[in-house]
């Protein structure tokens, strides 16, 4: 049986949800699974933007077949080669022998690599501005090389003002009816997902979505609609996602709030950690303060925080000479999503002496970042002399957010 919608005029959802699996990628735990979007545009010509998962083959034909009502498929555009939107192009390149396989040369290449050239003879190859006419619907086909891979393109439908957005704009979290961003995107963990998802996965590529969004500057858009999550069709919410987008592709924190990522294998950082955080809210801290044990939390949605709020507490720990092993690989993937210009402190437990202070700054140190307060060295445990050093810190913390302007 299909499950279709038509969310615009003749333009139909023929994506479908998956539930049953646990991590994105085999690395991104999924709370709540997540969804693989397609859309068929009706017109003289019918067109299909992309194809879902290897697993959703029946039902995505299905779909497919359902929304197409009888007629045929004249094209097939592949937005996106990652195989979570594109394993059934094959499936519907035999279903529908007449479609036309539209892409650039990269996505050509990127076809070939992952799979063969059995359709090379269907290929409409497209150039960046390329149009294409379909009736009622104009496409214009707009290259974003590296958002977040390198054949990435989006299609903008002129005449309704319709951006198909590849992975931008996407989010972890299967769709539990609404599929409008409208009717979840301010409730439950929605914009979480949606950041968590940006943040590690597009994030290290700023400067492209910010290069994406000067190509379409001017551009009015009456939808957004991304290959996983709702659809973005209603002026507030496009503001609102299109807002998000900018702060988070230029680096530039969320919100005021403090991010508290420690490592501790016997609870005397973790104390200090629980320390500070308290200090913070009895100096009179109204934003968020957010401890993360590194060993406890997928890097994912620690990564997700640290960019989000203006300031972060790192307490990494010497292990064999060296940096905890957790937290090094964890402070390693944070600078490699870009994480920079942030208000950063310490806390550091050594027993016996180590690098993982100044191996933990070094890793950093790319980002640019302002330190606030003096680093509080912890020697095994936390005494009285370090409480009062906490304190100190968590009072510079404390002023250092209340200048802070967001
Ligand atoms: C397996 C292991 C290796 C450690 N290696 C070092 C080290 O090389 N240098 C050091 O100063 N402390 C080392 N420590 C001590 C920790 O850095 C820390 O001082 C101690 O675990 C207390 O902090 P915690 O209660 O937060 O774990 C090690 C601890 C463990 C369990």
């Amino acid at each position: 049986m299909h499950n279709i919608r038509e969310i615009l005029n003749n333009v139909y959802y023929v994506g479908v949800n998956d539930r049953r699996i646990d991590r994105f990628e085999n690395m991104f735990p999924l709370e709540n699974g997540v969804a693989y979007s397609s859309y068929l545009i009706k017109d003289e010509k019918n067109i299909l933007m992309d194809s879902v998962d290897a697993a959703f083959g029946r039902q995505y034909i299905e779909n497919v077949e359902a929304a197409l009502d009888g007629e045929d498929l004249d094209y097939i555009v592949v937005h996106h080669m990652e195989p979570d939107h594109c394993r059934n192009i094959d499936v519907c390149m035999r279903r529908w022998p007449n479609a036309k396989l539209i892409g650039n040369t990269k996505t050509f290449k990127l076809y070939e690599q992952f799979y063969n050239d059995e359709f090379k003879d269907r290929y409409y190859e497209v150039k960046d501005g390329d149009e294409l006419n379909i009736g009622d619907h104009n496409l214009k086909f707009v290259f974003a090389p590296m958002v977040h891979w390198p054949e990435v393109m989006m299609s903008y439908e002129i005449n309704n003002k319709i951006l198909f957005s590849a992975d931008a704009f996407g989010s972890f979290n299967a769709i539990e009816g609404h599929l409008k961003a409208k009717n979840v995107i301010h409730k439950g963990n929605w914009l979480d997902q949606a950041r968590r998802y940006y943040i590690n996965i597009v994030g290290k590529f700023g400067k492209q979505v910010q290069a994406l969004f000067k190509k379409v500057e001017g551009l009015e858009f009456n939808a957004i609609l991304p290959l996983h999550g709702p659809v973005y069709d209603d002026p507030e919410s496009i503001k609102f996602i299109l807002d998000k987008y900018n702060k988070w592709s230029t680096f530039t924190p969320e919100e005021k709030g403090i991010a508290i990522v420690y490592a501790s294998m016997y609870g005397d950082t973790e104390q200090a950690a629980d320390i500070l955080a308290g200090e913070l809210a009895d100096l009179g801290v109204s934003e968020d303060i957010k401890l993360y044990d590194v060993s406890d939390w997928d890097p994912s949605y620690i990564i997700s925080d640290c960019h989000r709020y203006s300031h972060s507490v790192f307490a990494p720990i010497n292990y064999n000479s060296g940096l905890y092993y957790r937290m090094e690989a964890f402070l390693e993937e944070l600078v490699g999503t870009g994480y920079q210009n942030r208000h950063v402190s310490f806390l550091n437990n050594w027993s016996w002496g180590g690098t993982s202070l100044k191996k933990s700054k070094e890793i950093l140190e790319a980002g640019k970042h302002t330190y606030i307060g003096e680093d509080v060295l912890i020697n095994s445990s936390v005494k009285e002399e370090q409480v009062k050093e906490i304190k100190a810190l968590a009072k510079a913390i404390k002023e250092d957010l209340d200048n802070t302007e967001i």
